[in-house]
């Protein structure tokens, strides 16, 4: 056929890579062409960029020249990563058949899609951190999320609202999110920008066909046994996920082996300002140590995984949580136990990623020795925790399995020192397979039957420096240096000729070769086949492997607690369903680890109840420590419901469910609005959903406008949660001493400072919590306010003229109900009723803070006139 004319200079390989590359647009295509992975056009352009290769043209000055830059195959580990990491998704082209069987263009196909979120290369994940794609479904009464990490095979499923699924997101920050079209203003809108986004065509999120997919994949009817059944949106969420799978080229994929609810009623609520505030994995400085950072001492990969699953979904039910610090108080009291169970875990390589490669067929030799080191090291751990008398551990002992066929048939057939790549040979045992080891003898001894050609035919000849050798081209070959060559028998057959030297083939020569070359050939297919059929054989082992991998996990974050204990000096809290937190001697987690080492951190206390002491409000100047009490507060809460110990002499605590944290603004800046506005957002949040189990902490709300202001809305914040029937456990640090005031008139609230010494230019910090107010103010910040619900705005209004007045005389301060009675509800004027009218008429649920904060420029127009 003719070629076309539009591209009159196309190649049939260009021709090739084109159709290929179309229906790969938005990816970057690794096009195989020999030893070498070519991009072409922009893709070569950004590949050069990312990779520092160098960039050139083909084809130059030819009306098809395009932008040209490769790289070496065996390189593909290494270049690969950098691509995935720099955001691109990587289409990886490979040759479908060997070149050397055909004289025609080498059919080339698409072989695998990776992409930032279904990644199996090693060097494109991280050890201790899962790497999730995320799918999410807007649907009309939830939005439906799932995650998974292909690389381990765990895949989560829940739905609820937008704040729920925005903690979710923040948790799990996966590294690509899969959303459809239609949607993708609505995500921005309520997530942000920071996703890296995927935009799927509408039909992919129908019902229909994720339970279809679901089914079909779990080969079950239900969905009833995963317990996910209910959840509609979660459902859909998921079978876009293995839509995108499949889509990507994934279809090996045995190692999903289950679909699993999160279960938001089990876990400590924290949004996302919370975990941002307390640093817990991540903080806005890039250098700054976590809270993980502390407490992480677990000894395998699973177990830094799930240690940080634990600390990102604090427990929240009892008995889970005593059950967790019993084992602790075991292993910290028997640290010879403790000390077994880390040396055997630090034999454990990463099991559930190890089990996965088996189930996508991509295990190496090598890590099928890892596989049996890690399930052999399992075998004590199985047998000391089965011997505890520690209910936990007994039954984790119990149901470790002991795999030992799978190890058996490991040891047996995969050769002891296997390589890092079945390409390189010698990868299963000898004693496996009887043709197989007939052709290695064949092999071997045709070798050695060259050595003693290469002897004979030199001495025959007298021609010292006679050398055998091969290469691609000829095959195997006896060179001979030009001085010799008068030496050389007639029957030898001239093949080369170099500068110095010629290159002869001999009849027997041949033959050999044929031997020993048929011999590697079918050796290499041959294990290539054992190989294959093997993987498979252990595919049946998938679920007991992770099994292990799970309790294995779960035993390294236990001990990496007991460690911990061990380590600082942490104590096992006292846990009950009352509503009182008491802590004695509490200390920083993470800035007493930081401390020079001649500064002692200095320990506090801190006493809440939902009664007489229900907010503390903490007063002291800059850098006297407010903040590090506020956090430690909810540190120490959080470590105790995750089930470790805690850096204090001794906390008793009621169950919490939410813990809030908000920090005032100029720290906040980062969202581009105004600071106060960003602040008051975050705080209107917390004041909807507290609840009589939930901590809060407030660290300088109301700092970010003028003095007044700011007082005038902390007061009212604060009044609002005394008030609140829950009575929410509060810690407020200010600087406005002003609000010391509220002590007199409100029963739960009660003053301490952060005691200092003035001197006579300095302040010397002693850091003690003590009680009572300070004497002045400390500081004053300036910015604007943004929305908060409408009876705090009101009051905040309200007390802002009666500071106001009070600045030049004395008013008295009256509790929020006698104040709206009698200010605003009871007032017959009709222009107030007016008013009355238009608050009453209010959804403040719906309202945004902008909205907000117009109606009240509004309502006060209204007043003024
Ligand atoms: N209990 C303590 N013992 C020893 N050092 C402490 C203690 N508390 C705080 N510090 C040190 O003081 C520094 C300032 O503490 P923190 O940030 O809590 O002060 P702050 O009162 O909240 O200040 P600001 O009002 O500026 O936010 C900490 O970074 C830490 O180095």
């Amino acid at each position: 056929m003719a070629a076309k004319a539009t591209t009159p200079k196309e190649t049939p390989l260009m021709k090739q890579y084109n159709d290929i590359k179309r229906k790969y647009p938005d990816a970057c295509l690794l096009f195989r062409v020999g030893d070498f992975y070519e991009t072409f056009g922009e893709d070569a352009v950004r590949a050069a960029k990312i990779l520092g290769i160098t960039l050139t043209k083909r084809g130059a000055g030819s009306s098809s020249e395009t932008e040209l830059a490769g790289f070496p195959h065996h390189s593909i580990n290494v270049y690969l990563p950098k691509l995935v990491k720099a955001g691109l998704r990587v289409a990886i082209c490979d040759q479908l058949e060997d070149p050397k069987t055909t004289k025609a263009l080498v059919k080339r196909g698409v072989t695998e899609l990776v992409t930032p979120g279904v990644a199996l290369n090693d060097e494109v994940l991280t050890a201790k951190s899962n790497n999730f794609l995320a799918a999410l479904h807007f649907g009309k009464k939830a939005i439906g999320i799932a995650f998974l990490d292909v690389s381990t095979g765990e895949f989560l499923t829940s739905e609820g609202n937008e704040e729920y699924i925005d903690k979710l997101l923040q948790n799990f920050s996966p590294s690509e999110v899969l959303v459809q079209k239609n949607t993708k203003n609505h995500f921005l809108h309520a997530f942000g920008p920071n996703y890296n986004l995927f935009y799927l065509d509408d039909w992919v999120f129908k019902e229909d066909f994720a339970f279809e997919s679901l089914t079909q994949h779990f080969e079950t009817k239900s969905l009833k046994g995963f317990g996910v059944e209910s959840l509609l949106e979660g459902i859909i969420a998921s079978g876009v996920i293995l839509h995108y799978l499949s889509e990507t080229q994934h279809t090996k994929i045995q190692h999903i082996t289950n679909i699993q609810r999160i279960a938001e009623d089990a876990y400590v609520w924290m949004d996302r300002f919370t975990i941002r505030n307390l640093e817990l994995y991540h903080s806005a400085n890039q250098n700054a140590i976590t809270l993980l950072d502390i407490i992480d001492k677990t000894n395998s990969p699973m177990g830094g995984r799930l240690l940080k699953r634990w600390l990102a979904l604090p427990l929240k039910i009892e008995s889970k949580i005593k059950e967790r610090h019993e084992v602790v108080t075991v292993l910290t009291s028997n640290k010879e136990l403790l000390q077994g169970f880390q040396n055997q875990i630090k034999q454990i390589s990463d099991l559930e990623r190890l089990v996965s490669k088996v189930a996508i067929g991509k295990i190496s030799p090598k890590e099928f020795l890892y596989l049996k080191e890690s399930l052999d090291a399992i075998i004590p751990i199985k047998s000391e925790a089965q011997q505890s008398s520690n209910t936990s551990l007994k039954s984790i002992g119990k149901q470790l399995h002991d795999c030992e066929l799978l190890r058996e048939k490991i040891a047996t057939t995969i050769h002891p020192e296997a390589p890092v790549s079945i390409s390189k040979g010698n990868a299963i045992a000898t004693g496996i397979n009887i043709e197989l080891d007939e052709l290695r003898a064949i092999s071997t001894s045709g070798k050695s039957f060259l050595d003693e050609m290469e002897k004979r035919e030199s001495e025959k000849t007298g021609i010292q420096s006679l050398k055998i050798a091969f290469n691609n081209v000829f095959g195997y070959y006896i060179e001979v240096r030009n001085t010799h060559k008068d030496k050389v028998p007639q029957d030898w057959i001239r093949k080369q000729t170099l500068v110095n030297a010629e290159r002869y083939i001999t009849e027997e020569l041949k033959e050999y070769e044929n031997k020993i070359l048929g011999a590697e050939e079918k050796i290499a297919k041959l294990e290539s086949t054992l190989y294959e059929e093997f993987t498979l054989w252990c595919a049946q082992y998938i679920k007991q492997v992770q099994d292990n991998a799970n309790l294995i996990a779960q035993i390294d974050c236990l001990n990496s607690f007991a460690q911990l204990a061990l380590d600082n000096n942490y104590v096992r809290p006292e846990i009950d369903d009352s509503f009182v937190l008491d802590i004695k001697d509490g200390r920083h987690p993470v800035i007493e680890k930081q401390l020079p080492h001649d500064v002692p951190y200095i320990t506090n206390d801190v006493f809440l109840n939902n009664e007489n002491q229900q907010i503390i409000m903490i007063t002291g100047p800059n850098m006297s420590g407010k903040s590090a009490i506020l956090r430690q507060t909810a540190l120490i809460v959080l470590l105790a419901q995750m089930g470790s110990f805690v850096p204090a002499s001794s906390v008793k605590m009621g169950l919490v469910d939410k813990i809030f944290t908000r920090v005032g603004a100029s720290d906040n800046i980062s969202m581009g609005e105004s600071t106060f506005m960003v602040e008051m957002n975050e705080t209107a949040s917390i004041l909807n959903n507290i609840s009589n189990r939930s901590l809060v902490l407030l660290d300088e709300i109301g700092r970010g406008t003028s003095t007044y202001d700011g007082i005038s809305i902390a007061w009212a914040i604060t009044e609002f949660l005394h008030q609140h029937p829950a009575k929410p456990k509060t810690l407020f640090a200010t600087h406005y001493h002003e609000l010391n005031e509220m002590q007199e008139q409100f029963e739960g609230i009660k003053n301490f400072n952060v005691s200092v010494k003035e001197l006579k230019d300095n302040v010397l910090f002693i850091r003690k919590l003590v009680p009572g107010g300070s004497a002045h103010s400390f500081g004053i910040h300036v910015a604007k306010m943004a929305g908060m619900p409408q009876t705090v705005l009101l009051r905040a209004q309200k007390m802002l003229k009666q500071l106001e007045r009070s600045h030049s005389g004395n008013v008295e301060l009256k509790p929020l109900e006698e104040e709206l009675q009698l200010s605003i509800f009871n007032i017959e004027d009709p222009l107030l009723e007016t008013i009355k009218e238009e608050i009453g008429s209010l959804d403040i649920n719906t309202l945004t803070p902008i909205e907000a904060l117009m109606k009240l420029s509004e309502l006060k127009k209204l007043l003024d006139k």
